[in-house]
């Protein structure tokens, strides 16, 4: 089953996820800002409405205070305050003609009858008072009042009535009226004036609509909308919701007009309101969609970079697993392969660690027997020159490494061991081996170390020899027990005296040199004369104590070149180098006469009377051996003791004398 693209894709939409995952906290924080934005903005907006409202209630409150202002100057004029009513039509005719926004003035008296209209000539005839009601307010309270909007017979647009009391006497006898057209404030309340979507509504003390700044010719002379009338009567200039007449969701502000006789309100369409926040939204949108496409193009790009990556991981990870990889994607199994393989190499990436680690220190202990082994090591190439030489070799030596190679090895050897040496490489050369070749090492204080070397060949890969491995055994301890034992071997332990075989090879050496040198040489032969008494007198250690004693008296007459040997039992040897045979019947008569003249005294202050018998022999021929000098000696000794003992005598082949 190969890799299916599916799973790429799985891939890529994991990688869009996390693109759209990470757009969360981006998107609250806009949110956020978007919100606080709207907020402040909407605050905005309704100041702007509140003080859009006060300013038009200002403009509509100042046109209506200046008619108020000179309809009061006609009524204080001196043809008013005389009742001159004819005069007084002529000032508000010519009042007219300067106020454009006036349509007429008209005087009414209390009974309601219209004293003159001033848009006819005086005296033409009785019209009727349009909106009685206001007129009957300005009597009642005595100040100006303003009127609903209402249709005069003569004139088919609709008007209003500002009316202000004539006062004869201090009493408002008469009601003076400025008509106005409505239409005089749709220009204040134009929608020219006003942004779009806004409204502004002029509306009586009812609630019927006086002008409006969108469509007035639908709704003047209606009555307002519900969430208007509902502001009137409240009154707090606070803004609201609800509807406008065009059923437009709005907030409205409405403020009362000349002391509540008319209302102004504006209203801003929530659109409006809004609209901030519509725009804020549009704006996160189309940021949150270049954001999401910029993401998606990044994992897209991505998913592909880490599925190669994952491709390589696959083929490191499982080299040694069969695995065939198509190029068109992963599929699920191969990638838990690919987990497996990675858990493998790990676990032989630690076991490779763990096997090196143990490697060095195998190394490490591998060089610490090498260098520091209880034996030495070396190294030499096929001329015989050093290699390698381990630390224990060089201490003995007493030599640094670096002082050794390249030397031949010959250059540490005594001259004897040199010449061993020159004999025994070429055959180890040829053998390959060679086993416990003893050898003297010249240590650099002087000093000598004999050592047994084995050695082995090293060859190359075509099988030629190119460097010995040898081993080198320390051989002074062997050779100092060695000359021990040898020492115990010629020593007789009792008097500490030569023994037999220590004096027939040193007698042999002597009889060699004085052959050699054709020099004298004399032997004696010396025999405690019953000696068995004594053993039996006295025990078997005082017997000791004389022998012992026969030994000090012997060696005390003579030289340090005469060698004095205990042969067995009772019976010593004397040889005498340099010495011919008469002087050696002196020497023998010498020693004979010590012993029978001194007792032996014992440690124990006991005298040991004791004589010897001693036969003399010397070198006579140049065929004498030691065994026969001695056997001369030891046949004149045998004439001593037959003679009597306690006497010298020489052999003599015909005639031994005394
Ligand atoms: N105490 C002691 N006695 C020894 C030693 N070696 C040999 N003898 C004794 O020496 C005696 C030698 O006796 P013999 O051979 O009869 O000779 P001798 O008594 O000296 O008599 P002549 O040689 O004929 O004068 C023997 O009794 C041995 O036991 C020894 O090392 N110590």
């Amino acid at each position: 089953m190969y890799l299916l693209t599916r799973n790429r894709v799985a891939l890529r939409r994991w990688l869009f996820y996390l693109a759209g995952v990470s757009m969360l906290p981006v998107l609250v924080f806009s949110a956020h800002v978007v919100l606080e934005y709207q907020r402040s903005s909407r605050e905005a907006i309704l100041a702007d409405l509140v003080d859009r409202t006060r300013s038009r209630a200002v403009e509509v409150e100042r046109v209506l205070q200046a008619t108020t202002q000179s309809l009061a100057a006609l009524a204080e004029s001196g043809a008013a305050q005389a009742g001159d009513w004819r005069e007084l039509h002529a000032h508000a005719r010519r009042f007219i003609d300067r106020e454009r926004s006036l349509q007429a003035v008209t005087l009414v008296d209390r009974e309601g009858r219209l004293v003159f209209f001033s848009g006819a000539p005086y005296g033409a005839g009785a019209f009727a008072v349009g909106d009685t009601p206001s007129v009957d307010v300005v009597f009642q309270t005595g100040r100006p009042h303003v009127s609903t909007a209402f249709h005069r017979p003569v004139c088919p647009t609709p008007v209003v009535a500002v009316s202000v009391p004539l006062r004869v006497d201090g009493e408002a006898r008469y009601v003076l009226r400025g008509i106005l057209r409505t239409a005089t404030f749709d220009a204040l309340l134009s929608a020219k004036s006003v942004p779009e979507g806004w409204v502004v509504g002029l509306a009586d003390s009812q609630g019927v609509l006086i002008s409006r700044s969108l469509n007035p010719e639908s709704f003047v002379g209606r009555s307002v909308a519900p969430v208007f009338l509902e502001s009137m009567r409240r009154g707090d200039g606070r803004p609201s919701a609800g509807q406008t007449l065009d059923g437009v969701a709005s907030t409205s502000v409405v403020l009362p007009v000349f002391g509540g006789n008319w209302y102004l309100g504006v209203g801003v369409a929530d659109t409006v309101l809004n609209a901030p926040l519509a725009a804020s939204i549009r704006h996160i949108a189309l940021l949150a969609a270049v954001w999401l496409a910029l993401a998606m193009a990044l994992a897209h790009r991505h998913s592909n970079f880490l599925i190669r990556q994952v491709r390589l991981l696959v083929a490191f990870a499982t080299t040694d697993v069969a695995v065939s990889r198509p190029k068109e994607g992963l599929r699920i199994q191969e990638f838990e392969t690919v987990l497996d393989g990675i858990e493998h190499t790990r676990h032989r990436t630690r076991q490779a660690l763990t096997e090196k680690a143990d490697a060095i220190e195998q190394r490490e202990q591998v060089f610490d027997l090498y260098e520091r082994a209880p034996c030495g090591y070396h190294s030499l190439d096929r001329q015989g020159h050093v290699l390698r030489m381990n630390e224990t070799q060089l201490r003995w030596l007493g030599y640094r490494l670096e002082e050794l190679v390249g030397h031949p090895y010959t250059d540490l050897l005594t001259d004897a061991s040199r010449a061993r040496f020159a004999a025994a490489f070429p055959v180890f050369l040829v053998k390959g081996h060679v086993d416990n070749l003893e050898f003297e090492l010249v240590c650099q204080n002087g000093s000598l170390l004999p050592v047994a070397v084995s050695g082995s060949a090293i060859y190359d890969a075509e099988g030629n020899m190119v460097a010995t491995r040898s081993t080198v055994f320390d051989l002074s301890e062997r050779k100092r027990l060695e000359a021990q034992l040898e020492q115990l071997a010629r020593t007789d332990p009792l008097t500490g005296l030569g023994n037999r075989r220590d004096f027939e090879e040193r007698a042999l050496h002597e009889l060699q040199r004085a052959r050699r040198l054709d020099r004298p040489l004399a032997v004696l032969m010396l025999d405690v004369d019953r000696f068995k008494q004594v053993n039996d007198l006295h025990g078997h250690a005082v017997g000791d104590q004389v022998l012992q004693g026969v030994a000090q008296a012997c060696r005390a007459q003579l030289r340090d070149i005469d060698l004095l040997a205990r042969l067995g039992g009772e019976e010593f040897a004397v040889l005498l180098p340099e010495t011919w045979q008469t002087e050696a019947v002196d020497v023998a008569e010498r020693l004979r006469a010590s012993i029978a003249t001194q007792a032996v005294t014992l440690p124990s202050g006991l005298m040991v009377p004791c004589t010897v018998s001693i036969g003399v022999a010397s070198r006579e021929t140049a065929d004498d051996v030691v065994a026969t000098i001695l056997s001369r000696a030891d046949q004149a000794l045998y004439a001593a003791k037959r003679a009597g003992r306690n006497r010298v005598m020489v052999f003599e082949p015909a005639d031994i004398v005394g």
